[in-house]
């Protein structure tokens, strides 16, 4: 399949054809390339969410691979890193195979699982991290995300096994004896609603305690959704002392704040929970300054029944995959923080070299793979589940008015979106002719 992406500009602002045959970019297209009118349209290097929980193996009535790739095509994404707390947990290497062959069937986008740092996420003994890294998934990174690995001496081990071949551990930083039983950010408003508080501290302490034993082994070590301004300072203070950490925040932490708990809305109970304004401010800092690396969107779907519930029993999680991408622009581009070159920087290129996923180094350079996100920044659109194209709705944003709107996606050279309609699974799949 060849295709011509006529005069998209890039992200810095240059205005250029894209010419694109057998899944790579090529220098000029042939007459019968299809044309893709990119006339005012911002081509972005395909999104990579290094975050995506995709229920699947176990959790099926809330997302399955096909689903949650479908969502993230639809948001702009040709590749996620897909969470291990699945059931069975992505903990052995048949699992973790299961879910790559899954995502190649399907072919919306590339799916990477991750491996679990535990068996079971349980925190006892460390999982068959090497036979994951050495399965035909090549894992490379292992998080036990959802739980903290808080035990210090296996986070030491998991730190040092994963070196020994470039792997990295994503680490879910709550220390669990400081959150027993948290339904929301501790502060004011938790006392005043007499719900039980999420201190930062729980979150902090356990990064100071990470990047020491990054630094004491010489890991590389990744920060799961980074919420709040005392984790940045700490991230701010490793790497200025050369420790090998990078670190993500998700859409939601950088426009959502606690506020929205006082309606008992459950869309808004997340983990971490929303936090302050100044919180907002520091995360949306840090991320112009390179202190925080990357956005990653924390995808979390849950099924109606775990949310129309009362706050207390509501599951943590938001839907994030098709709404990542205007809420950046919100919050980091439209106020003045982020160029567009920032954002297929922030996520696309450093998403994609933490996860070692190959491809996306050189974005729209002649011979590299064809991943292209075409995007109207000038569009607005009330946020709808006529947006969500997963299984669950469990979106924060519905009824908000948001910027800017995914026009095509093409995932290995092949569209997954096109004129703003995704397209039908035939129309994807590795099954197709
Ligand atoms: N981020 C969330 O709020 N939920 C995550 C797991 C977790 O981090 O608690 C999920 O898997 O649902």
């Amino acid at each position: 399949m060849s295709l011509l992406v006529r005069g998209a500009t890039l992200p810095d602002g240059s205005r250029r054809d894209l010419s694109i045959a057998d899944g790579r970019f090529v220098e000029s297209s042939d007459a019968s390339a299809t044309v893709i009118d990119a006339d005012g349209l911002l081509a972005l290097p395909g999104l990579v969410d290094l975050h995506t929980h995709l229920r699947e193996p176990g959790f099926e009535q809330s997302e399955t691979v096909l689903t949650g790739s479908r969502a993230a095509a639809a948001g702009g994404y040709t590749a996620v890193f897909a969470m291990a707390n699945t059931s069975p947990v992505q903990d052995t290497a048949g699992v973790v195979e299961q879910v790559q062959s899954l995502g190649e069937r399907h072919g919306y986008v590339t799916v990477r699982p991750i491996g679990a740092v535990t068996v079971g996420l349980a925190g006892e003994r460390l999982a068959e991290i090497g036979a994951m890294a050495q399965s035909r998934a090549r894992v490379r990174v292992f998080s036990d995300d959802g739980h903290c690995v808080h035990d210090p001496l296996l986070m030491r081990r998991a730190l040092e096994y994963v070196t020994t071949f470039g792997g990295v551990v994503a680490q879910h930083a709550q220390e669990p004896r400081l959150t027993i039983g948290a339904q929301l950010n501790e502060g004011a408003l938790s006392s005043e609603l007499g719900l039980a508080g999420w201190p930062a501290v729980a979150e902090e302490s356990i990064i100071a305690r990470d990047v020491l034993l990054a630094q004491h082994v010489g890991a590389r070590l990744h920060v799961c959704h980074v919420s709040t301004a005392g984790s940045v300072e700490v991230i701010r203070w490793a790497k200025a002392r050369g420790i090998r950490v990078t670190a993500e925040v998700t859409p939601h932490h950088l426009l959502l704040t606690e506020e929205l708990a006082r309606g008992y809305d459950s869309r808004f109970k997340v983990n971490p929970p929303l936090r302050r304004d100044e919180d907002v401010v520091a995360l949306r800092e840090a991320l112009a300054d390179g202190t925080i690396d990357i956005v990653a969107t924390d995808h979390a779907p849950h099924p109606v029944e775990a949310k129309e519930c009362a706050w207390d029993e509501a599951a943590n999680g938001m839907v994030g995959l098709e709404s990542a991408l205007s809420v950046v622009q919100a919050a980091v581009v439209d106020t003045g923080l982020l160029e567009w070159s920032d954002v297929a920087r922030v996520m696309s290129s450093t998403p994609a070299a933490i996860g070692l996923l190959a491809g996306y180094d050189s974005p729209f350079s002649v011979g590299s793979p064809a991943h292209v996100t075409l995007v109207d920044p000038t569009a607005h659109r009330s946020f709808s589940t006529a947006d969500l194209h997963g299984k669950s709705v469990n979106s924060p944003y519905l009824g908000r008015d948001l910027p800017g709107r995914v026009i095509a996606t093409v995932h290995e050279g092949r569209p997954t979106v096109l004129d703003g309609v995704l397209l039908a699974p035939e129309q994807v799949g590795a099954d197709r002719v």
